[in-house]
């Protein structure tokens, strides 16, 4: 049974599959503090947050059962990105189904500081009919600056061209021709800090982007300019627009969010009649919130079940297509490393892998982490798909990836070699038509065999009498034999004999075979 701990309010009726799964329980606590969270944590396969719960290392360290983090909407400032790679726990987010909420309030926001609705709202209900303070300005004709282009921000230029707005966008990964379909003219931070009415951002809070506009962008601004904030606070210099708004560049101001959530009772933007605000509220609609909930229940189940996932944060995504060529030879890799991990003796300093046939169109990096993660599976603690590449990193290990064209006799093939001080291994693997996995070279000898089970590994001489004398052996030791194959490269020289047995060999079944004369060494694994 998978245990889901629920810590901040999520919808009900979107987590209604975790409720629904019979191999999963969830308890939902919100609000609790970080001691509180590290006391109970251990108990729990999956976390599902929004932005309220930080995760912190401390609560990952005491989640020892923890596979995954599910954020009930986009953003994961709230959770250590880094530590949750390093202890191979997937992070996985919900980026589309708040999108259109976000998008509408930014507009609600741009509206209502454009009309100052909330400051007429208060002055109408506390009896004042105040028909000269609150003349607005049109949306229509005035220039609109975005701060990032992606899901939100080009929702927005998408409303604001219908409201007659001229739009211009800035986002380093956006092409022309993107800008070009949406309608929306490229410019510089300082360009559109000179030339827009309005300005909303929408990009992530990161080095970059904090304090994205601040008193230089302030300075080039026309006067009677209004700055929407639906993104992440820190993105806008809060003080310098305080300071933009008492000296009059700023006409008015909409913040969803704030550099410290919540703020305090004497943050500068409460009291000042010319800012409005919410508390983060733009992800806060019914649909939004059943949205991120469903989608991220949907990967939180696949991650638990080890099914494919899509949306995780801490590992490059891999698109369907991708996804549907790589999965059937995830399985073959990473018994190819398996094995390779078990036979190759020493440190590994260098990883190579090389691909041929009809594995060279495709980006192949999430079948190389399956690999380094068979590699190290049996020498490295909780090593997973998440953090293969990042432990092998840490340890030095440098990955070689190559791509052959040339035509082998197999249709795919993957080759893997191991370098240590000591030694190079090497093996090659394919997926057959009807078949499935066969590893079909262990360094220079061809063989063909299954990946499964118990193996032995016979390094010798090819000499007559030694099959008989393995075999003879083995059947003594009630070690039995369910298949044998040799592979050798010329009559008398080195060769290797592979069986496959139906219990593992013991320990002193595997010296004495190694004693036998022309036998070099005997590896026992198990797969
Ligand atoms: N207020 C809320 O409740 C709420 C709800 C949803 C999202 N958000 C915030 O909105 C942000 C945007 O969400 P999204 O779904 O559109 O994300 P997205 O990833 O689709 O878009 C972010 C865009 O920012 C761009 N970007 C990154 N660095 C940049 C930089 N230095 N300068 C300019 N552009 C840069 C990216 O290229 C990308 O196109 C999220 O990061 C999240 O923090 C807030
Ligand atoms: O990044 C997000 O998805 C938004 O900031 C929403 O956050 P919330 O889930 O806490 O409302």
């Amino acid at each position: 049974m998978y245990k889901v701990l629920v810590s901040d309010p999520i919808s009900d009726m979107g987590i209604q599959l975790l409720y629904d799964a019979e191999d999963v329980e969830v308890d939902k606590k919100t609000g609790l503090s970080e001691d509180e969270l590290v006391a109970i944590i251990g108990d729990y396969d999956a976390l599902l947050v929004r932005s309220q719960t930080r995760v912190t290392e401390r609560i990952m360290g005491a989640g020892t059962k923890l596979k995954v983090i599910g954020r009930a909407g986009v953003g994961v400032d709230n959770i250590d990105l880094e530590a949750a790679t390093g202890r191979g726990i997937v992070v996985i987010n919900a980026p589309d189904g708040n999108t259109i909420a976000t998008c509408e309030h930014t507009f609600a926001m741009m509206m209502s500081v454009a009309r100052s609705i909330p400051q007429a709202y208060k002055k109408t209900v506390s009896g004042e009919w105040d028909r000269k303070t609150f003349v607005g300005v049109e949306l229509r004709n005035k220039v609109l600056g975005i701060l990032g282009m992606g899901r939100i921000g080009s929702e927005v230029a998408k409303r604001a061209k219908v409201f007659g707005m001229e739009v211009i966008g800035y986002d380093p990964f956006l092409t022309e021709e993107r800008a070009e379909k949406i309608g929306v003219k490229l410019g510089s931070v300082n360009d559109i800090a000179a030339k827009a009415d309005f300005i909303t951002v929408h990009t992530p809070l990161t080095s970059e982007t904090r304090h994205l506009i601040g008193k230089a962008q302030f300075d080039l601004m026309r006067k009677g300019i209004r700055i929407i904030n639906c993104a992440r606070g820190g993105i806008i210099d809060e003080l310098a627009l305080v300071d933009a708004v008492n000296q009059g560049i700023v006409a008015g101001a909409a913040f969803d969010v704030f550099e410290v959530e919540p703020p305090q009772a004497d943050h500068p933007f409460l009291n000042n009649p010319n800012i409005i605000v919410t508390p983060h509220l733009g992800a806060s609609t019914i649909e939004a919130q059943e949205n991120v909930a469903i989608d991220v229940s949907e990967e939180v189940l696949h991650i638990l079940r080890d099914q494919p996932f899509k949306n995780a944060v801490n590992m490059p995504p891999v698109p369907a297509n991708v996804l549907s060529k790589l999965q059937p030879y995830f399985n073959l890799g990473e018994k190819i490393g398996v094995i390779l991990g078990q036979i190759a003796q020493g440190a590994v300093h260098e990883i190579v892998v090389s691909y041929a046939g009809d594995l060279i169109d495709v980006d192949t990096s999430p079948l190389t982490r399956h690999i380094v993660k068979g590699i190290f599976t049996n020498r490295l603690e909780s090593i997973n798909i998440v953090n293969a590449m990042h432990l092998a990193k840490t340890r030095d290990v440098n990955i070689v990836v190559q791509k052959s064209s040339t035509s082998s006799s197999f249709t795919n093939l993957v080759t893997v070699t191991v370098k240590t001080k000591q030694e190079e291994k090497t093996l090659a693997g394919t997926l057959l038509a009807g078949i499935g996995e066969r590893i079909v070279l262990i360094d220079q000898y061809p063989v063909d065999f299954p990946p499964a089970g118990h193996l032995l590994l016979v390094s010798h001489n090819d000499k007559p009498g030694i099959i008989g004398r393995v075999g003879t052996l083995l059947g003594n030791n009630d070690v039995n034999i369910a298949t044998m194959q040799v592979g050798r490269k010329v009559i008398g020289g080195s060769a290797i004999m592979v069986l496959t047995i139906d219990k593992e060999a013991p320990k002193e079944v595997l010296s004495a075979l190694e004693s036998q004369s022309e036998i070099v060494n005997v590896r026992g694994l198990k797969i």
